[in-house]
């Protein structure tokens, strides 16, 4: 006769039940707690070349695969210019990131602090000022090191980042807010209509990024980023103009007008009425333009608006060179371009500029939005400064003619964009988070978007509930039923330890 298992007991058994719920409970807590609650953070400092702004982002601190949303919870807009600025007094680009920094200390959770990374990336500022003096920049990014180590995050450095990374970064955030990387592609599909481009205009440079199916990069491989995001791949054409941003395109075109140093200028790009004294040595401070300085000229020069939209834009296309290519086809300037394809987000300056304009309907088609432009430009700078517009500077008040000008004649002159592509551009500034490439970046550094498509979807709030639900009536009356079934549902539990404790009562 078989001897009875001292273990089997019935209060062995309640004990052993009692065990395996509260390990349960405690795992559903767990993923409770790892869906619903306790975010991570990241932090994100922008460096541009006109200002720096900082961005928090959240999302939930998922187990396995780095799956769930991230989303833009704060962001703060340091006060001052941007970091390149403080090229001949470095401490002052560390002490003014300052505010921001304490406002993060107040945005997340203090018990989050210590492994919340956070990463300051300079884009054209730097990099100009780094072509101009490397001492200098390198001097301001120990500056601002020094300045964000003091901080209680996870500092994981500062650094240029370059042209093509800004670019791809870009597109990797406008596609990560459109919902655009996880359309599942059969394979051997061409996914590439799929996405849409990314369009970025600072104040010193610019980029344009878009998958083209008439672009595999051996044409150009410079321009070419490769990514496998979700289990697809993607080769994008991306390509970031250095002086090619709005301010920096502006002291290109009165550099045009001025080279032959006179005491004034009558700019098309200016309203009527508009008159101010500039100073050539501030004007030519800029790798941009400095080897057109004038030799010989006054110490500063009038500059005088005539608000003339198609005499501006003539003076625009001057900044651009149109006559070499030695590609297939080019934008501008000799830089290989592929046919512009898919939809596109147009942000930063782009947004700023033509949302002041009433011009981010691009349904209107492109001729009525170069008339409207045109009416605008011819607008006296009297009525322009005297209209109420709360919150805008007088300096960009000025500048929105000529920014809108060479806004529509790089598109369409620089990019080949048609009356009909043109429709395809959308002007944005948020999609749930800002549009720009802090928050790809990030992505990309914290490994949040996986190479292949992950296998479970993360469940959604019912599914959690019924999930819940389920597995106690399962459990409940499987252990109900017989030790033996009580035991089987501890292997299918991942507490091998509790099956061991339950090993004697077989
Ligand atoms: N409200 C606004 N109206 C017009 N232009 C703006 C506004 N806010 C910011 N800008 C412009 O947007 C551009 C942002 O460029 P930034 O990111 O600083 O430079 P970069 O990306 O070249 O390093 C600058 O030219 C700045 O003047
Ligand atoms: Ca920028």
């Amino acid at each position: 006769m078989k001897e009875r298992n001292p273990w089997h007991t019935p209060l062995t058994i309640f004990i052993a039940v009692v065990v395996r719920f509260s390990f349960l409970c405690l795992n559903e807590i767990n993923l409770f707690f790892v869906l619903f609650c306790c975010p991570q953070y990241g932090i994100v400092l922008d460096a541009g070349s006109s200002h720096t702004a900082m961005y928090i982002y959240e999302w939930p601190a998922e187990k396995d695969n780095n799956t769930g949303r991230v989303e833009q919870t704060h962001s703060c807009k340091v006060k001052g210019p941007g970091i390149s600025s403080y090229a001949s007094d470095p401490k002052k680009a560390g002490q003014s990131l300052q505010v921001c920094m304490k406002e993060a200390e107040r945005f997340v959770p203090s018990e989050r602090h210590e492994e919340t990374p956070l990463y300051l990336g300079a884009t054209a500022g730097m990099r100009l000022l780094n072509i101009e003096n490397s001492t200098a920049s390198d001097q301001v990014f120990q500056a601002v090191s020094e300045s964000l180590q003091k901080s209680p995050f996870s500092f994981q450095g500062a650094r240029i980042l370059s042209g093509q990374e800004e670019g791809a970064f870009g597109w990797v955030t406008v596609n990560y807010l459109d919902d655009r990387l996880k359309q599942v592609c059969a394979v051997d599909m061409d996914c590439s209509g799929v996405t849409t481009g990314a369009l970025d205009l600072g104040g010193a440079s610019t980029q344009i990024s878009f998958v083209s199916d008439a672009f595999d990069g051996s044409e150009s491989p410079n321009n070419s980023v490769n990514f496998r995001l979700y289990g697809n791949d993607y080769n994008l054409y991306t390509h970031s103009f250095l002086c090619y941003g709005k301010d920096q395109v502006l002291r290109m075109a009165l550099a045009h007008q001025t080279k032959s140093g006179p005491g004034s200028i009558s700019d098309p790009c200016f309203h009527n009425g508009y008159s101010e004294s500039k100073n050539y040595m501030t004007l030519y401070n800029s790798p941009c333009v400095s080897k057109r300085k004038p030799v010989s000229s006054p110490a500063d020069f009038t500059h005088v608006g005539k608000g003339n939209f198609y005499q501006c834009q003539e003076l625009v296309k001057s900044v651009f060179d149109f006559t070499q290519c030695k590609y297939t086809q080019c934008s501008f300037n000799g830089v290989y371009q592929p046919t512009l394809q898919g939809p596109f987000g147009a942000f930063s300056a782009y947004y700023f500029v033509m949302n002041f304009l009433n011009l981010t309907d691009t349904s209107v088609p492109l001729q009525s939005v170069k008339e409207a432009l045109a009416r605008y430009c011819s607008t006296p700078w009297e009525t322009v400064r005297t209209l109420p517009h709360p919150g805008i500077k007088l300096k960009y008040l000025a500048e929105y003619c000529f920014s809108g000008t060479y806004i529509l004649t790089l598109l369409t002159e620089g990019y080949n964009f048609t009356s009909e592509t043109f429709s395809k551009i959308r002007f944005i500034k948020q999609v749930s988070s800002d549009a720009g490439w802090t928050l790809g970046y990030m992505l990309n550094l914290t490994n949040m978007i996986p190479a292949e498509a992950p296998d479970t979807p993360l469940l959604p709030h019912a599914g959690y509930v019924s999930h819940v639900c389920f597995l106690f009536v399962f459990y409940l009356f499987g252990s109900l039923a017989s030790p033996q079934t009580c035991l089987l549902l501890c292997f299918h539990g991942n507490l091998v330890p509790l099956a061991i404790i339950f090993h004697s009562m077989t």
